[in-house]
């Protein structure tokens, strides 16, 4: 009777809105808001639940002790993420936050048209009412910021290729990818340490200097221009610098393009964050006048069919559009188009630097300049480290001073110097001996050689070594220069000097 009268008084309806009031109400006491993120939203896959799920890998390895590994098709390394039903605590600008992953089985009953997971998975975030706005802005846009920079410094690199020669793929890209796996990073790198750290700094203020060239009114790229002889390490160079900001590589082969256009639609369809190589720029361009000099010798300084610096990117060539020259090539690195895009590092390397155009090395153009030379002592010390594991103690003193009286002398290159250690590694000490012969002999040959051409008087080499020093010399007008240059890198902290940016390292 009792219960009739109970349902009399208070048919389901009433206690439904009753229970629905009660909630409404310990919601408008409760301090906190939640929010749902589910993985699958509607049909389609939750771009934010992904995003949280690496962004949360990230903190979750200092602060979950339960986490779930995911390792990502193509990439190499393995990514932390909360377990299911587990929660962990986030700061963001003194805000916390309260992330819960939900996993529910799915009830099996729910027709789809198309298999949806056993489990229905999203993240709860909870926060404080009074953070909503911060959470909801500023916060959700930092977790997908930083899911993307994730995302890429997980997976593997690429190296774009343009030889198909201008044929589109199926989905209408110029570039052909790999994945690039080269292991050269800066440790390994043989060359000065001071002149590493510099290049790695000037790297870092670049890749971190977004609010720099946006104040600066400067679109957000910068070259290098990499020369030295063959062997000294100016792929290995830019595979270091690849590995080193996490940037994919675009191989750009000159002799592929055709056009300004067709060279204009690859640079295009780059994508930020990433180095843009032109190797032996100095062959490349002798293209530029292949319509009129079809097998022309391209040390024929004629040739090069450049605008005279500083006057702009057009020439007649330019204008017809039929054939790819310099100026074209400029004028993404530092004319209008330089901005299409942001975050972009171009380098160009070159055996011999004498041979680059004027327009090429004058200020502004290329922001460094990098002089990969014969391996030095320090470099040579590194060269031992890295492949036969010995550091300076090591080796014998005497010996050690013994090469550091012949390695400047010798002007053997990393790769000639590597060679000889690795053809030796398993008998370190006679790898040690014999690179010490090797030098001496290396030594002597450069005595004689230099004997022959002291008797000779002006030799075209001592020629075209005056024309390199003039030529280094001249982006910085009046500027001191000279071959072998210490490094005049006056840097502002953060950013880059319009003024000092031409640097000769
Ligand atoms: N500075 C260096 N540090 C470490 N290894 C080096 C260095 N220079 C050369 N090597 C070794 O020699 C090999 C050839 O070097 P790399 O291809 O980088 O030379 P390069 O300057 O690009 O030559 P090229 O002008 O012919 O293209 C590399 O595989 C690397 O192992
Ligand atoms: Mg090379």
């Amino acid at each position: 009777f009792s219960q009739s009268l109970f349902q009399a008084f208070f048919p389901p309806e009433f206690r439904f809105a009753t229970l629905k009031f009660l909630n409404r109400i310990c919601n408008w006491f409760s301090a906190y808001c939640y929010y749902d993120i589910t993985e699958i939203d509607g049909v389609n896959t939750n771009e934010l639940y992904n995003a949280v799920q690496l962004y949360l890998s990230s903190s979750a390895c200092v602060a979950g002790n339960r986490l779930s590994l995911t390792r990502g098709l193509n990439s190499s390394s393995i990514t932390f993420g909360l377990s299911n039903n587990d929660s962990l605590i986030d700061t963001f600008n003194g805000v916390n936050v309260l992330w819960e992953h939900v996993v529910i089985p799915r009830n099996s009953q729910t027709f789809s048209w198309r298999p949806l997971p056993e489990e229905k998975r999203g993240f709860l975030l909870r926060a404080k009412k009074k953070d909503k706005s911060v959470v909801l802005g500023a916060y959700l846009d930092y977790v997908m910021d930083k899911a993307t920079e994730i995302r890429r410094k997980n997976q593997d690199r690429l190296l774009y290729t343009n030889s198909r020669g201008g044929s589109l793929d199926s989905r209408g890209h110029p570039w052909e990818s790999v994945p690039f796996k080269h292991p050269s990073t800066f440790e390994t790198l043989a060359m000065d340490p001071q002149k590493k750290s510099e290049i790695m700094a000037d790297l870092l203020d670049f890749a971190n200097g977004e609010s720099f060239y946006q104040r600066t009114g400067r679109a957000w790229k910068r070259g290098y221009l990499l020369y030295g002889p063959p062997g000294t390490g100016k792929s290995s160079m830019i595979a270091a610098m690849a590995n080193f900001l996490g940037y994919d590589i675009y191989d750009l082969e000159l002799t592929e393009v055709h056009t300004n256009s067709e060279l204009r639609k690859l640079l295009m369809k780059t994508s930020s964050k990433s180095i843009i190589v032109i190797e032996d720029i100095d062959c490349s361009i002798n293209l530029t006048n292949r319509k009129n000099n079809t097998g022309s010798s391209r040390d024929n300084k004629s040739n090069y069919n450049v605008p005279p610096p500083g006057s702009g990117v057009t020439n007649s060539e330019d204008g017809g559009g039929n054939t790819i020259t310099l100026s074209g090539l400029l004028n993404f690195t530092d004319g209008l188009w330089s901005c299409c895009g942001s975050e972009r590092i171009f380098v160009f390397t070159t055996n011999h630097i004498e041979k680059l155009d004027p327009a090429l090395l004058r200020s502004g153009r290329m922001d460094m300049h990098i002089h990969m030379s014969y391996s030095s002592f320090s470099a040579l010390k590194i060269l031992l480290k890295n492949y036969l594991g010995y550091d300076e103690d090591d080796v014998e003193k005497q010996l050690l001073e013994q090469l550091e009286q012949v390695i400047e002398r010798a002007e053997m290159t990393p790769a000639d110097i590597s060679e000889v250690l690795i053809k030796n590694r398993r008998n370190k000490d006679k790898a040690v001996l014999e690179l010490l012969e090797a030098l001496r002999t290396r030594v002597e040959r450069n005595d004689k050689n230099n004997a022959v051409k002291s008797r000779e008087n002006m030799t075209v080499e001592d020629e075209e070594q005056e024309k390199r020093a003039l030529l280094v010399e001249s982006p910085k007008e009046g500027g001191g220069g000279g071959d072998q240059l210490e490094a005049n890198c006056d840097k502002e902290k953060g950013g880059h000097d319009a003024n000092d940016d031409d640097k000769v390292l």
